[in-house]
């Protein structure tokens, strides 16, 4: 780490602090505006500010209660992560220190907080490129190769021009084995920074595996070089009497390589490892719901492959068809059969409430868009199942209700609590609580609606694009 004082002047000590008059109260900078973090793959990166730069969740979080930095003037701070070593350095400029009433930050300490042991000194860093360079390739080397996808044309544009052949590799390790231990808490910095709300695993549980997704390069020379795209920690519960449960805990792709698939490839690793050995089921901790979207994409092709499935997604379908949605008295489309519940798990490793959120796309996309009638009834179908939910949920929280609405702000939800009461309706006068409340209702409810045929489309077109590719 490297403390530069723009204008060479030392940083004030205690007495000369003293001395300093401040008009008003340090205001502080927050740490989201002053620090910077960059992925570098070599030396000629480090220090050249238009190399990649990571867009953390939340700097703030580590700095205190308010996220701001205090005591200095003109601060900047580059973090240069290599993305050979996992190692880390830290340059800290500014112009000046000195306490406003707020303290000064120790930058080291949190920093550290953030980096830890992977934080080091410039020149250490700078040899770190030449000396690391085949440190995942020594770490990996143990590994179980899990999937290997060879990589063709334009994906291979990016590699040496004497490279024969490119492929990636899904490669599964046991946490526990030292190196791999070690190169996991060169990571962490990245789940900190990167994962909401991820924090570090415990390495010495011997349950904890990793699936690293890397890039394989073989040379002509029949050498060959190893870089991480990705990786993903998965826990294997155990599952009375006799099986496992794995739990994806921990999932990232490095931020150049998002958006390549190769997040889907490691969650179909996990899968296929689950389908081979025969867990009981795939769950996930707290997913983001762009990884919730993601599995929901990868569930539902594999569903809609599932031989078993067809009669049931048959049968649904021809009821949306022949259904009259002006007949109350039974339901157009219920959910999966219990049967096909339970031969989805033990098959595919999908568990129940992952199958029910995959089930009405499963219809969608099997619609005839030209068919209004079933398109009709399909909505109706969906907006009898959220009244169903919210119904439900009613009955077990006496009255209350929460329900999830969407906003204008973004992907965020915002989540509405309102309680129905049958007395406080009659207690009111002119009856205009209970009818402004009832529409206030039907308008969350609607939207609510709304904001599933949305999801359902978008991730039925997500899977016809990814079926059309296959
Ligand atoms: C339990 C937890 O860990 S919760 C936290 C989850 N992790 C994070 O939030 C960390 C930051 N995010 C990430 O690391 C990544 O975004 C992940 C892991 C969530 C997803 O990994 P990615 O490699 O980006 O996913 P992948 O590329 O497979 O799919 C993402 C998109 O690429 C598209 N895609 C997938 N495969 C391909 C392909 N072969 N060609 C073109 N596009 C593709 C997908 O359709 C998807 O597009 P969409 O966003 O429009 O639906």
């Amino acid at each position: 780490m490297a403390l530069k004082h723009k204008g060479g002047e030392p940083v004030p000590d205690a007495k000369k602090r003293k001395r300093v008059g401040f008009t008003k109260i340090d205001p502080g900078i927050e740490a989201n505006e002053c620090i910077k973090v960059f992925l570098v793959k070599n030396q000629d990166e480090v220090g050249d500010r238009s190399s990649f730069c990571i867009d953390p969740v939340d700097l703030n979080q580590f700095f205190g209660e308010d996220g701001k930095i205090y005591g200095y003037k003109g601060l900047k701070i580059d973090i240069w992560l290599s993305i050979v070593s996992f190692h880390g350095y830290a340059e800290i400029t500014f112009e000046s220190a000195s306490d406003g009433g707020k303290g000064i930050t120790d930058l080291k300490t949190a920093l550290q907080n953030i980096f830890g042991e992977s934080l080091i000194e410039k020149t250490d860093f700078l040899e770190s490129f030449s000396r690391e360079s085949q440190c995942i390739r020594t770490v990996l080397s143990d590994g179980a190769v899990v999937r290997s996808v060879p990589l063709m044309g334009d994906e291979t544009s990016e590699t040496h021009v004497d490279a024969e052949v490119s492929a990636v590799e899904v490669i599964r390790m046991n946490l526990l084995s030292m190196p791999v231990g070690l190169l996991y808490s060169r990571l962490i910095p990245l789940v900190l920074l990167l994962v909401e709300g991820g924090s570090p695993i415990d390495i010495a549980d011997p349950r904890w595996e990793i699936y690293f997704v890397v890039k394989k390069t073989r040379e002509k020379s029949g050498d060959y070089s190893i870089k991480l795209l990705g990786f993903a920690a998965v826990y294997q519960f155990y599952h009375y009497p006799d099986s496992t449960r794995l739990r994806i805990s921990q999932i990232l792709v490095l931020p150049q390589y998002q958006g390549k698939g190769y997040g889907r490839l490691l969650l179909e690793s996990v899968n296929f490892v689950a389908v081979s050995e025969n867990v009981y089921d795939v769950t996930f901790e707290e997913p983001s719901e762009y990884l919730q979207h993601l599995r929901t994409c990868i569930d539902t092709l594999h569903l809609l492959s599932f031989e078993p499935l067809k009669l049931a997604i048959n049968s649904a379908i021809s009821s949306l068809k022949e259904g009259n949605p002006s007949k109350k008295t039974s339901k157009l489309l219920s959910g999966p059969p219990p049967r096909m519940t339970e031969i989805v798990r033990q098959k595919l490793k999908i568990n129940k409430k992952q199958f029910l959120r995959c089930w009405e796309v499963l219809i969608y996309v099997n619609l005839d868009p030209k068919d209004k009638k079933c398109m009709d009834n399909f909505k109706t179908s969906v907006s009898d199942r959220v009244r169903s939910d919210i119904l439900d949920k009613d009955s077990e929280n006496n009255g209350k209700r929460l329900i999830e609405v969407p906003n204008d702000y973004g992907h965020d939800m915002t989540f509405v609590v309102f309680q129905s009461n049958a007395d406080e309706e009659v207690d009111d006068q002119n009856g205009s609580l209970a009818s402004d409340q009832s529409r206030t209702q039907e308008e969350q409810l609607n939207q609510l609606v709304d904001k599933q045929m949305k999801d359902i489309i978008e991730i039925a077109k997500k899977v016809s694009s990814f079926d059309n590719k296959q």
